[in-house]
């Protein structure tokens, strides 16, 4: 069997593997000695003719055999002139003589098909030997081998005898390069003798013309030698330089680019899988990367064909996966080092980038002046209980469908069933817990400078759709309040971070946390929500349902309620941009908004006024009671009256020569001279009260009745019964200034030895007062003006109560005792200041 070349083609590149057993069987053939020429390798230039002849012959010798191989009855088997296709085909003369510097011929290939048409014993013999690595030596026939099979020599002889012949062609530098080559080839260990076919098959193709020219001996040195490898054979010696000066020029250019079909089938060195495939092989078309939550665990979610994020969401299956999603393949499975292709955490903030000057961070929020009260008042719903049933596994209870959720209600031990691990209803406890750990992942956000719109916050990481990024803090404020800075604070002001939480409640954020600075855009990433966490309402910032990859800013629909006079100009840049930060309104709704802003407007107007007055009132009040005023308290054991008593008395001495005690005393006869006061009705605004003195007979006892005088006072007027005639004489009354400081031991008398302590009078003032305060801060101006005669009539109301009663007590019930001589016991009630 011999691979030889076809006459009518480049003896270069046309390797036709024909039936040459057929020429082997002639006997003649063998003993030919052009077919014994054939094995010896021309040594130089003119030797190529002996080639030439041995193709001639050998066609004879296909002739003599009346067995013509295929290759020169026209129809042979393939032949691949890959001269002809990279366009380098050179003269057949040139070609010739070229084909044959390497000088090897070789008989390695086998045709067993042609071997088995023979039919004879010797080709089966042949076909036998020859599959079995044996050959038949050169110049052997019948007659003078009787057909001993030798054993074909081993590669290193075949290396060492086919070098040194090639290496007296190649000269110096070629010998060189073949001791490198032999020194590689000796360190070969198995091959496996099919590979390297395939090899060789495949690699014919992609061969350099050169190459090729080396490697048409018989199977030996080069076959052998890795020539793809990286010794590379320069032009070997003076003589074949010039044989070979045309297949240099051709080596020179750049070789054709190899059709698809010769790469597909290049045999490929082993490749890890995704080397292959890329790094998402073994995921699932759906997968979407940007649907991990921050801390869920990737191959967690694997199962999952639609993958849902923490809270619950289902990602449609055909969304189209955001800026480089996760890679998903087997490797990550395993506990190892590796390297991902991208960050997942990148901050951009660079040493010396603009830092926002005027912001002091805080991160909870701060109940301020008005609102605290109006918080404290405020009705507070009825906790939220939900009913949820646990989910099923991989998957978030508490979803849409949650009444916990419905109501804005965070869920937590007290009011939902599930864990927190299997609940998707708690986004403050999970920001909570990340942003203790406070790492700058953990956090995920930065502010940067943007381009036209102030400061902006970006995201570093991903967000998972619905998964809540940051809490909007600041402090909380009454409408009025807010409308006070507005007017007052920020009047010069570019920005304003001030939203509403709830009911008259905002939240300015100039002392607030980063979310201060998210942007607004028309066409947003970010939600801003309020939920109640144990009945606090916070507000949060939470991602779209789109989800947040890196490197976005984040921004959410301000939907302004202008607070400002003008609209802001907006610099978002979406298509859909609405051109100003306000929201999109038809013409009624702007109508509506008009009256309701002004309405608003004027409601927190009366509120700050309202305000105002009270803390005015309440100032007065706290001076007027000294600074240690605790509230007022019932005494009534004889000791402490001792001693007020004896105070009193002594006060009044030293006030001896004031008018209030010259009144006092003749009130009592107990300054001689002094004319009785006569009844005074003071008008003026000090606080004052009027006590009434009356003398009635016991049957009129109850006949007491309340009259109500004007604002500044009260008078009680004890008035005999309609069938009783009424004597003037025996009652009087008077009206008597208070000290602001010693109403603790004035006390007046009543007939029948009843005494009721004027105190009590201010104690119902007092708190009706309170009660006024209270209820004129929640109530119209007008309806306060109403409401303002109220205490006066509840503390005549108390102080006609007392009466009564101690007019009771006098008669048996109540308090009093009863004399063993039938007159009654004084019964005193006093209040006294506390502290
Ligand atoms: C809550 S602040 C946002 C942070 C602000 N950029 C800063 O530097 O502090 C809101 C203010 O930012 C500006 N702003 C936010 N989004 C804007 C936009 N899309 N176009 C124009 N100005 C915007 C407006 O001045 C607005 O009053």
């Amino acid at each position: 069997m011999t691979r030889t070349n076809s006459s009518e083609s480049s003896s270069l590149s046309n390797i036709d593997v024909q039936a040459a057993a057929g020429a082997l069987l002639e006997e003649s053939s063998i003993a030919s000695p052009d077919r014994v020429s054939r094995s010896t390798p021309p040594t130089s230039l003119g030797e190529s003719a002996s080639v030439g002849s041995a193709q001639k012959s050998g066609g004879d010798d296909d002739g003599i055999s009346g067995r013509r191989s295929r290759r020169v009855r026209g129809g042979g088997v393939s032949t691949y002139n890959l001269k002809q296709l990279s366009d380098a085909q050179l003269p057949a003369t040139t070609a010739a003589s070229s084909r044959n510097v390497s000088g090897l011929t070789g008989r390695t290939l086998v045709n067993a098909e042609d071997d088995e048409q023979t039919g004879t014993p010797f080709g089966r013999k042949v076909g036998k030997a020859l599959d079995m690595d044996w050959e038949i030596p050169a110049g052997a026939t019948r007659e003078n081998t009787g057909w001993v099979l030798e054993r074909k020599p081993s590669v290193r002889d075949r290396v060492k005898k086919a070098a040194g012949k090639v290496g007296s062609v190649l000269g110096k530098r070629g010998r060189d390069i073949m001791e490198a080559g032999k020194r590689k080839l000796s360190k070969k260990t198995k091959v496996q003798a099919h590979e390297v076919e395939e090899d060789e098959e495949d690699d014919e193709d992609n061969m350099p013309r050169w190459k090729k020219e080396l490697d048409t001996g018989p199977r030996g040195l080069l076959d052998e030698l890795d020539l793809d490898a990286e010794v590379d054979l320069p032009p070997p010696a003076k003589k074949a330089r010039l044989a070979t000066k045309a297949v240099l020029r051709e080596m020179a250019q750049p070789p054709a680019a190899p059709p698809p079909a010769a790469k597909a089938s290049a045999p490929s060195k082993k490749m890890k899988r995704w080397q292959k495939e890329g790094l998402y092989v073994g995921q699932s078309a759906d997968f979407d990367g940007a649907q991990i939550g921050g801390r869920q665990k990737l191959q967690k979610k694997r199962p999952v064909s639609s993958a849902s994020n923490e809270a619950g969401d289902d990602v449609p299956s055909n969304s189209t996966p955001p800026f480089m999603t996760l890679p998903m393949f087997a490797y990550l499975d395993k506990t190892r080092d590796f390297t991902i292709p991208y960050d997942v955490f990148a901050p951009s903030w660079k040493k010396g980038d603009e830092k926002p000057k005027d912001w002091h961070q805080v991160n909870k929020n701060r109940l301020i002046g008005e609102a605290k009260d109006l918080w404290e008042r405020s009705e507070r719903l009825p906790a939220s209980m939900c009913v949820c049933s646990p989910p099923g596994p991989g998957e978030l209870g508490c979803d849409d469908v949650c009444l916990n959720r419905v109501m804005q209600y965070e869920c937590n031990d007290d009011n939902c069933n599930l864990s927190s691990e299997t609940c998707g209803n708690r986004a403050f406890a999970e920001l909570s817990t990340r942003t203790k750990k406070g790492g700058p992942f953990d956090v995920g956000v930065e502010v940067l400078k943007t381009a036209n719109r102030g400061f902006g916050v970006r995201s570093c990481r991903t967000w998972a759709a619905g998964q809540i990024i940051m809490e909007y803090t600041g402090e909380i404020v009454s409408e009025g309040e807010c409308q006070r800075r507005m007017r007052e604070d920020y009047k010069d002001k570019q920005c304003y971070y001030l939203m509403e939480l709830e009911r008259g409640l905002i939240i300015d954020g100039t002392k607030g946390s980063m979310a201060r600075f998210i942007n607004h855009s028309c066409e947003p990433n970010c939600e801003v929500r309020m939920v109640k966490v144990n009945g606090t309402p916070r507000m949060g910032v939470f991602a779209g349902p789109e989800g947040i990859t890196t490197g976005q800013e984040l921004t959410y629909d301000y939907n302004f309620d202008n607070f400002g006079e003008t609209q802001q100009k907006c610099y978002c840049g979406a298509p859909s941009c609405r051109g100003s930060l306000s929201k999109r309104l038809n013409a009624t709704e702007q109508k509506k908004q008009l009256k309701a802003e002004n309405e608003r407007k004027r409601k927190a107007e009366i509120e700050a006024q309202r305000h105002a007055g009270d803390e005015e009132r309440k100032k007065k009040v706290k001076t007027s009671r000294g600074s240690n005023w605790r509230g007022w308290v019932a005494i009534d054991d004889p000791e402490t009256k001792e001693r007020l008593k004896a105070e009193k008395k002594e006060r009044e001495e030293t006030e001896k020569g004031s008018s209030r005690a010259r009144r006092l005393a003749a009130r009592r006869g107990s300054l001689p001279g002094v004319e009785r006061a006569p009844l005074l009705r003071k008008k003026d605004s000090s606080r004052r009260k009027t006590v009434h003195e009356a003398v009635l007979p016991p049957e009129d006892q109850e006949a007491v009745t309340v009259d109500e005088q004007a604002n500044e006072g009260a008078q009680i007027t004890i008035s005999p019964r309609k069938d009783q005639p009424h004597n003037p004489s025996t009652a009087s009354k008077f009206t008597e200034d208070l000290p602001r400081s010693d109403s603790v031991n004035s006390t007046s008398t009543i007939t029948r030895k009843t005494k009721i302590t004027i105190t009590e009078t201010e104690k119902a003032v007092h708190r009706s007062q309170t009660r006024e305060s209270e209820t004129l801060a929640s109530s119209s101006a007008s309806e306060a003006a109403n409401r303002k005669k109220q205490p006066i009539k509840d503390a005549v109301k108390s102080v006609g109560q007392a009466v009564k009663d101690s007019l009771l007590g006098a008669t048996g019930s109540g308090k009093s005792e009863r004399s063993s001589g039938g007159r009654m016991k004084q019964s005193t009630l006093m209040f006294a200041k506390l502290g």
